[in-house]
């Protein structure tokens, strides 16, 4: 048995672990990193990467099966098991990224195994003991699988079996119509499988309603089945003809999969003996996120809130200050984006229209700009979509894009509401034509507009200007 002294000790080597792993031992701190499953956790292994993989192989289909711009479209020729050998390639390519030797490279000490508190400041990790001054709890969620008489005796695919398998889907059921469901719904629907998802609720049922309608039309015309407010009532069959019955009907498929959320993955890390306190599968933390131990925190999906990678690693940087530097930090949350990647995009941050009607009343004006005129996105055909900025002040509470790359359009925004910016300084920028980052400043133009052209007193101004000014 090995007594391992250290400064930090991080449980999971994922999104979370890895940021905050690398940036701590390049600042001068001792680090264990703790992994039991796979370096990369599971935005490389079964997230993030072979998601959006999956996505651009059926993008490809698309383009060919529409054709457009004058060319006409044709049935693409899918091999999914080559699609998924993308995906394979996509994960192997940026693997070396997130490795043991990459991590030992920078001085970062791994320890291959899972971890479970003995005490308040002692981990054990098979047969050895890391006392750390500090420890941060990064282990990321698992899927939940709802209490649906009948699923267990069914095989049904989550986020961490989809991506093995071989042979298309004749008919893939998905139960769940959030970021998952839905990515994964439009990737196979592409890729030639006929699709039904059956929501419990409203399919994206967070996002802009009006342009959670968007991305919901696009889906639907393309044939995914969407079927909400479906109260799953049980589940029944075998490979190859599985039912799901629910109060709107049953639907019966080849595969099933089961994506309605996931929960923070603590059950493993003995938290009672730590004196960590959890309420509801949840982790009680403060704002600098740090657990009722106070010489412990938790980042990432673990943290019990939103879960995005771009999340954990933000939440890395500030656990670092407290951790390692003494200083005081506070999480934030306004600040944060989130994208879910179908065709169209849907991106959203800070704020929804409905959110921002109900904090702020009339005080809210709503600035809009729609990709229909927007001239790279005629010239490309790509129209479909809109975005919203919600002001408040003369300042962004939220945006929200449906469209083409929306969330690479979220990137001025991101600034934007990161540094409590103006709707000017989106206003004062000269983009190049013909971009479709115009639509940003379109909508900063839309938010001016009214009261430029439409103010009594400009127009006076004016009128005296021309007539006295010689
Ligand atoms: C299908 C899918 C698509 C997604 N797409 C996106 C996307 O496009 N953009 C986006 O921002 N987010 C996306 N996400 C979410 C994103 O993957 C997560 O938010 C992110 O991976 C969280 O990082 P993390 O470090 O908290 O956890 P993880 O990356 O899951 O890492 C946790 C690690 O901890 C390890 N671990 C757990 N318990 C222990 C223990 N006791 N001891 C040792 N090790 C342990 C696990 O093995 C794992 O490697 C997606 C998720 C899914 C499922
Ligand atoms: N693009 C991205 O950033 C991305 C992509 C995928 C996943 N993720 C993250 O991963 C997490 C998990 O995603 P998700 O889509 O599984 O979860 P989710 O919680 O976002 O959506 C789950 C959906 O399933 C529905 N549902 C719940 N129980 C049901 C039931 N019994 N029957 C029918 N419907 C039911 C819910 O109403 C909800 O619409 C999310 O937090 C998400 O942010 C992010």
């Amino acid at each position: 048995m090995a007594r391992i002294k250290t400064d930090l000790c991080i449980i999971g080597a994922g999104s979370g672990g890895l940021s905050l792993a690398a940036g701590a031992v390049q600042m001068g701190a001792r680090v264990v990193l703790v992994e039991g499953h796979k370096m990369g956790g599971d935005c490389l292994n079964y997230g993030c990467v072979p998601s959006k993989a999956l996505l651009s192989a059926a993008h490809v289909a698309q383009t060919i099966r529409a054709g457009g711009c004058g060319i006409a479209g044709a049935e693409p020729q899918v091999d999914y098991a080559a699609a998924m050998d993308h995906v394979r390639q996509a994960i192997a390519t940026i693997e070396p990224h997130d490795s043991v030797e990459r991590f030992e490279g920078l001085g970062v000490r791994v320890i291959r195994g899972w971890g479970r508190f003995t005490g308040p400041r002692a981990l054990q990790v098979g047969d050895d003991v890391i006392r750390a001054r500090r420890y941060v709890i990064a282990t990321g969620s698992r899927p939940v699988v709802p209490p649906i008489p009948g699923l267990g005796d069914v095989p049904y695919l989550t986020n961490e079996t989809l991506f093995d398998l071989r042979t298309r889907p004749d008919h893939l059921l998905v139960i769940g119509g959030g970021p998952i469901g839905l990515e994964m719904a439009q990737a196979h629907a592409r890729l030639g499988a006929q699709v039904t998802v059956i929501e419990g609720a409203q399919a994206l049922g967070r996002e802009d309603a009006e342009l959670r309608a968007v991305v919901l039309d696009r889906l639907r015309a393309e044939g995914v089945r969407i079927v909400e407010g479906a109260a799953v009532e049980r589940v029944a069959g075998t490979g190859g003809a599985i039912t799901v019955q629910t109060g709107q009907g049953a639907f019966t498929g080849t595969h099933l999969l089961v994506a309605v959320g996931r929960k923070p993955a603590l059950d493993q890390l003995n938290l009672d003996a730590a004196g960590v306190e959890v309420k509801d599968g949840r982790l009680n933390l403060d704002r600098g996120l740090r657990t009722t131990n106070r010489r412990i925190y938790a980042i990432g999906d673990a943290a019990g809130g939103a879960q995005f990678t771009h999340l954990a690693g933000y939440q890395a940087g500030v656990v670092i200050r407290p951790i390692l530097l003494g200083l005081p930090a506070r999480a934030r949350a306004d600040h944060i984006p989130r994208v879910t990647y179908t065709d169209p995009e849907l991106a959203q941050i800070g704020q929804t229209e409905e959110e921002a009607r109900a904090a702020h009343g009339d005080r809210l004006t709503v600035a809009r700009s729609e990709f229909a005129g927007n001239d790279r996105a005629i010239a490309s055909g790509r129209t479909h979509g809109a975005i919203k900025v919600m002001v408040v002040k003369g300042r962004p509470v939220g945006v929200a894009i449906a469209g083409p790359d929306a969330g690479e359009l979220m990137a001025p925004w991101a600034l934007a509401v990161a540094n409590g910016l103006k709707m000017g300084a989106v206003a004062a920028t000269v983009l190049p034509y013909p971009t479709l980052g115009e639509v940003n400043k379109r909508a900063a133009g839309a938010y001016f507009s009214p009261k430029l052209f439409e103010n009594p007193w400009v127009k006076r101004g004016v009128r005296l200007v021309q007539a006295l000014v010689p």
